[in-house]
């Protein structure tokens, strides 16, 4: 899944051109879809892409419903909530989905949970979220929560999807970023691993944004990626 992690629909679509031919999934995140809107997934739907809107909904549960609704109706094939909103929240997303598909006739988007960002450290998990024990044990907990409210899968780090699929099966869909191609600069990321690495712990989709948007030649670094997961 690359991230169009960009300011304006322009150099989005720049992007999305260069990769032209490339089988992946993309990805519209808040900066690109609060400048470009619900015009730019139907643009990117209508041209046949498989597109995942992260716009990770935190709210009460009627809203996250609301919301759930509309994003069902864009034609996405993926969405995430947090799962720090809980179980009756997460509810409330599979209804304003179900609420969508009586009204349209579009795919059922795979909802999935955001556990603990890929950005949180350990320590910045249990001093400052105040959430105690281990990144790995806090992001099973939701996990299960996630799975409990009936959603398909959740967004976690690479670290964690050997546990993740042992606790709720292998069917549980694992979308993992913190993806970082060996060599690559880290950023703002805490738990990562390679794109090697993370499909070697079964993962179902890894995402990754500046190790190929800043590239200085985005499709080649794609290609690389994929070259080197080719036939694990
Ligand atoms: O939900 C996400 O996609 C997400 C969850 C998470 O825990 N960590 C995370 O990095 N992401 C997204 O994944 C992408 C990672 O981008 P890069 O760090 O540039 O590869 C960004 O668009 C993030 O918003």
């Amino acid at each position: 899944m690359v991230a169009l992690d960009y300011a304006e629909a322009k150099q989005a679509d720049s992007l999305v051109r260069s990769l032209e031919g490339i089988p992946c999934y993309l990805k519209v995140g808040m900066q690109l879809f609060y400048s470009a809107g619900p015009a730019f997934v139907q643009m990117l739907k209508e041209k046949g892409y498989n597109v995942f809107l992260d716009l990770k909904m935190h709210d009460i549960p009627n809203t996250v419903k609301g919301g759930a609704e509309s994003i069902t109706k864009l034609g996405v094939d993926m969405f995430n909530v947090h799962v720090a909103g809980g179980k009756q929240m997460m509810e409330a997303a599979m209804e304003g989905v179900d609420k969508a598909l009586q009204a349209t006739s579009g795919p059922k988007p795979i909802v999935i949970g955001v556990t603990q960002l890929t950005s949180t450290s350990q320590a910045v998990m249990n001093e400052e979220i105040g959430i105690e024990g281990t990144v790995e044990d806090a992001v099973i907990r939701y996990a299960r929560l996630t799975q409990a409210a009936g959603l398909q899968g959740v967004v976690a780090s690479p670290l964690e999807v050997v546990r993740l699929k042992e606790t709720c099966g292998s069917g549980f869909v694992t979308v993992t970023p913190g993806i970082r191609p060996a060599g690559a600069d880290i950023g703002d990321q805490s738990r990562v691993m390679t794109p090697v690495q993370a499909f070697a712990q079964g993962t179902d989709y890894i995402v990754i944004g500046r190790p190929i948007t800043a590239a200085p030649d985005p499709r080649a670094a794609l290609e690389a990626i994929i070259a080197s997961v080719e036939g694990l």
